[in-house]
């Protein structure tokens, strides 16, 4: 059992090199809205072992559940614990059971929007040293003993200060699981395969920029070009496209909806899903930032999975 969840089967019954898939996010609902298909998909293949690792609870987050507004991190300060519980529904909506919190529940906290005095807080995560962090996740992964690592790039998508933690303590902690002199109480040294970077190509943002044009809560309603936008990622640049069975699309879907503190009934990421095709909204794209890129298909060559 490991520390939070429980791990879907023993070592026995998933041999250390066979294809398993961890996941580093940030805060419960990034696993979902990110990469929630892709983990979907993986976590129905007996072959793989899926395992997600989330570094924060959340507790800075916005409450946009009226009658729960109470539990904001300037009222009780008690999101935290309540995104929890959103984040296991969440995980059985998508079939984890090898969930985890970096350091184990509650260690690091919610950091707060990036220049937010939140950054400051003693506890949160921007002010997590990058080794000692690490260490934690190294547990892991000589433990679960992944062919594939799946994190954010060195912007963290979008540059939320917890984004880009991730990011680094994930990175790190891939290097330094690696070497079989650093910490081996933490375990036998295991190399991680592949490292791939949650992408969104430019061509799925300018898609979905047209159709979120008129709508009423628009993230975007202040940029003119989508190729202003700085997240999203050339399609050339694009390793690997994860087209999601409807299964586990649905399953995407009905994970996505167990976070109502997150994503409110109105929110623009429903008024996207609801004007894009099914296909779009479950499929998923990675770069990749380690390892040989697997057999490529279709214009741009780009992988259907992440495990070849
Ligand atoms: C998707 C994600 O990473 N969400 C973070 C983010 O949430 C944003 C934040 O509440 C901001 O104030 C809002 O304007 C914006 O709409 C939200 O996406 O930052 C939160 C605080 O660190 C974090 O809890 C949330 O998970
Ligand atoms: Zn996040």
């Amino acid at each position: 059992m490991s520390e939070q969840g429980s791990r879907s089967t023993s070592s026995a019954e998933n041999p250390p090199e066979s294809g398993g898939v961890l996941f580093v996010h940030a805060h419960p609902d990034d696993e979902t809205v990110a990469t929630g298909a892709t983990v979907a998909h993986y976590a129905s293949d007996p072959s793989v072992h899926v395992t997600v690792v989330t570094c924060t609870l959340g507790e800075e987050g916005e409450v946009r559940v009226p009658a729960l507004a109470g539990l904001a991190a300037q009222q009780a300060d008690q999101l935290g614990g309540w995104r929890l519980s959103e984040y296991r529904d969440a995980m059985r909506e998508l079939g984890v059971t090898d969930w985890n919190f970096l350091g184990g529940i509650g260690r690091w906290r919610d950091s707060g929007m990036m220049g937010e005095r939140t950054n400051d807080h003693p506890h949160c995560f921007w002010q997590a040293d990058i080794d000692y962090a690490a260490a934690d996740l190294v547990r892991i992964v000589r433990d679960r003993r992944p062919r594939v690592l799946v994190t954010y790039d060195a912007n963290g998508d979008y540059g939320h200060p917890d984004h880009i933690q991730a990011h680094r303590v994930a990175m790190r902690a891939a290097d330094l699981a690696a070497d079989p002199d650093w910490r081996p109480e933490l375990g036998e040294a295991h190399e991680i395969a592949k490292v791939y970077w949650k992408a969104l190509p430019k061509s799925v943002m300018r898609l979905g920029f047209d159709r979120l044009h008129n709508s009423t809560d628009n993230p975007f309603a202040a940029v003119d070009d989508p190729d202003d936008i700085p997240f999203a990622t050339p399609d050339a640049e694009i390793s690997a496209q994860v087209r999601a069975s409807k299964e586990s699309g649905d399953r995407k879907i009905a994970a996505m909806h167990c976070y109502k503190t997150q994503i409110a009934d109105n929110d623009w990421l429903w008024v996207l899903t609801a004007t894009l095709d099914d296909e779009t909204c479950t499929t998923e794209y990675y770069r990749l930032a380690k390892g040989k890129k697997g057999e490529g298909s279709g214009e741009h060559g780009w992988e259907s999975g992440l495990m070849g």
